[in-house]
């Protein structure tokens, strides 16, 4: 009945809109939901045509305050709370209500700069204020929608309506499970959401061995991120403090285990792995295989690569992104023994970034390995598609 949070973010972020169901105690309604920098005039119309309730634009309190926003009523009799400011149209508008015009005011809402001379005010865009804490804070379709365009890495304004249904009554989840059906919607409930958010970057460490190598005695730590269910482990060789060397390594089983040369994985572990062994550090073994998007799905992009496309095309082709990793669970293992500040070896600057935004200091090394005559191809793309300093 109800699709994942991951299915529902790439619905989002190819400008659909998705259903989020409430709790039964609390309003026990549906709501469409899209993010305001993928929509368009379209969206808008099928929430006036199918959605039905009132269209609104959350938003969070940063771009509030930009936009010169601010609650209509300080204290609200609402038993729910919904945190509406004044209506706005944007400047351009004729009458503000067509799918466009509306469309139009709740994306000048996401512009870098955004300023209250843009609006009119009364509108026919009812903007709300997102509590800061998100869906920790409060579970409503307001807090949801913001929380979602944050994951999709989008300017924190969403859209949302209620859905009634046609007979003026409001849609409760047997509806909305037809309703989904007919329309080719994915559904979350917002507290699939909130769930989803609280284990994030969340990992637990569950056990530590001695793995006695080639390359010398590690001490192993498996980890389970709760997040992803996926299972993580750092190699830890000799003793590690802060300005730890580390190695963050994505799996890949055709690199790593077969030594394919479609790739650099294998030798780049390899090397990581007497780097450590010489001179004591750490390497991150990530569940991450194919850069995200998993095995199957990677030999999936092999074959597309074997018909021309590259490393970068063949992922969009299969409808992903380049590179769907995220370093917070990396960066929470880090802290976990106690490391907050690391030289790390990589080429790739999104690992830099990654782990700087999860607040840990980074110095770079380069960790380049030689190259075969079957990864030249590979490599080139990585370095003018990808960034990595090759
Ligand atoms: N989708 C996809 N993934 C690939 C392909 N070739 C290799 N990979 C994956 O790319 C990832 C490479 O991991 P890393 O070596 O840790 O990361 P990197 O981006 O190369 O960065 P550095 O090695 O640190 O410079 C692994 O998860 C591989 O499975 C490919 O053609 N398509
Ligand atoms: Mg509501
Ligand atoms: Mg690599
Ligand atoms: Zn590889």
């Amino acid at each position: 009945m109800f699709d994942s949070i991951e299915a529902a973010l790439q619905d989002l972020k190819a400008g659909k809109l998705i259903i989020a169901v409430d709790d039964e105690n609390r309003e026990n309604e549906g709501d469409l939901i899209g993010i305001a920098e993928f929509i368009s005039e379209a969206e808008v119309n099928f929430m006036a045509t199918h959605g039905r309730g009132l269209i609104c634009a959350p938003i969070s309190a940063d771009i509030a305050e930009e936009a010169g926003l601010s609650l209509m009523i300080e204290d609200s009799s609402d038993p729910y709370k919904t945190a509406f400011t004044a209506s706005i149209d944007h400047k351009s508008s004729t009458t503000g209500i067509s799918a466009y015009e509306r469309f139009r005011t709740i994306r000048a809402l996401t512009d870098k700069t955004v300023d209250s001379t843009e609006f009119n005010k009364p509108g026919h865009v009812f903007p709300l204020i997102a509590k800061g804490g998100g869906v920790r804070e409060r579970m409503g379709h307001t807090e949801a929608s913001v929380e979602l365009a944050r994951l999709t890495g989008a300017s924190q304004v969403g859209i949302i309506c209620e859905i009634m249904n046609e007979d003026g009554t409001m849609a409760r989840v047997d509806d909305l499970v037809e309703y989904k059906r007919k329309h080719g919607l994915k559904m979350i409930t917002i507290e699939a959401l909130r769930k989803h958010v609280e284990n994030k970057g969340a990992v637990t460490l569950e056990t530590t061995i001695n793995m006695p190598t080639e390359y010398g005695t590690f001490k192993v730590y498996g980890f389970i991120d709760k997040g992803t269910g996926q299972e993580h482990l750092a190699l830890v060789h000799g003793n590690v403090g802060n300005k730890t060397n580390v190695r963050i390594h994505s799996e890949c089983l055709t690199g790593d285990v077969f030594r394919s040369l479609r790739c650099d994985c294998g030798a780049q572990l390899e090397k990581a792995m007497n780097i450590m062994s010489r001179e004591d550090g750490v390497i991150l073994y990530m569940r991450q295989e194919g850069r995200g998007i998993g095995l199957i799905n990677k030999m999936r992009a092999y074959e597309l690569i074997e018909d021309g496309y590259d490393t970068v095309s063949a992922n969009e082709h299969l409808g992903f992104d380049a590179d769907l990793r995220t370093y917070d669970a990396a960066a929470e293992m880090l802290r976990q023994l106690g490391i907050d500040h690391v030289t790390l070896f990589s080429n790739n600057p999104s690992k830099i970034k990654g782990l700087e935004a999860e607040g840990i200091k980074v110095q770079h090394k380069s960790h380049i390995v030689e190259s075969n005559l079957i990864n030249q191809d590979y490599l080139k793309t990585k370095k003018t598609k990808l960034g990595h300093m090759l």
